[in-house]
């Protein structure tokens, strides 16, 4: 089942003379297994692409649909447990909670479902992002990057279809940006479903498609190159 599905979404911020159309007729679908990078320029509506599919914010027109669920159709209570199973993200503001752990921040989205073992969970998430023995430390108590490493064992950790992610490796050095590159590609090669604003075409080689947004609108798409047709190109 297609994943992450956008029909005709626009957004319109604001309203009269200063209104922007962010998002102006925005159709997508991204299946499970695939990875979709969003680029285009600063201003060209990528972050509230992002905010859409992840339900942080509502369509002028249009809908949004995650597992064939439009999230416009659930009351706030059913959206919040809607995305805390099925959605992780991993935004610019890490958003960790300052008085969690590193594992108890990565274990909260388990926590508040009642998942049981989320401790246990959680140190693994934590070290496949290479944060070995870091669980008791608390975000004050870590770098920059490996806050950020935090924020993706939060957002890759449990059964989550859908992942989001806006410029992960911001803060982090060109090695372990790649891992966390690498955790995303193996957690969609698993099976979910990802969209990765980025400005950094290394990045998006990573991606099965590329989209590109202007003013709201998609004016190209790019598709991942099969081997075979590398092959047969003289
Ligand atoms: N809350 C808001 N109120 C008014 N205008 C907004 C709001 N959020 C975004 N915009 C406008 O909508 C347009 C798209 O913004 P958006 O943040 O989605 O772009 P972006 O491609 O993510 O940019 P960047 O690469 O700089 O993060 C911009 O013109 C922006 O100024």
């Amino acid at each position: 089942m297609t994943v992450l599905e956008l029909r005709e979404v626009h957004r319109v911020h604001g309203t009269g003379e200063t209104a922007v159309n962010a998002l102006d007729g925005i159709s997508l679908q991204v299946e499970p297994g695939e990875l979709v990078a969003v680029m285009g320029p600063s201003g060209s509506g990528k972050s509230t692409l992002l905010n859409l599919a992840g339900g942080l914010d509502s369509p002028t027109s249009g809908e949004v649909l995650v597992d064939g669920t439009c999230l416009q159709s659930l009351s706030r209570k059913q959206l919040a447990a809607w995305r805390r199973k099925r959605i992780g993200y991993v935004f610019q503001d890490l958003n960790l909670i300052a008085s969690l752990t590193a594992a108890e921040n990565v274990a909260l989205p388990l926590d508040l479902d009642g998942v049981r073992k989320s401790r246990q969970q959680a140190e693994k998430a934590l070290s496949e992002v290479d944060l070995n023995g870091y669980a008791d430390r608390f975000p004050d108590e870590m770098s920059g990057g490996q806050q950020q490493r935090v924020a993706i064992a939060r957002a890759l950790i449990g059964e989550r279809r859908l992942v989001l992610a806006d410029e992960p490796t911001g803060a982090l050095d060109s090695r372990t940006g790649e891992t966390v590159l690498r955790l995303l590609r193996s957690k969609v090669d698993a099976g979910a479903a990802a969209v990765l604003v980025t400005h950094d075409a290394r990045h998006a080689a990573w991606a099965d498609r590329v989209i590109f947004l202007r003013d709201g609108v998609v004016v190209d798409v790019s598709q991942r190159d099969q081997p075979e047709e590398l092959l047969s190109t003289p």
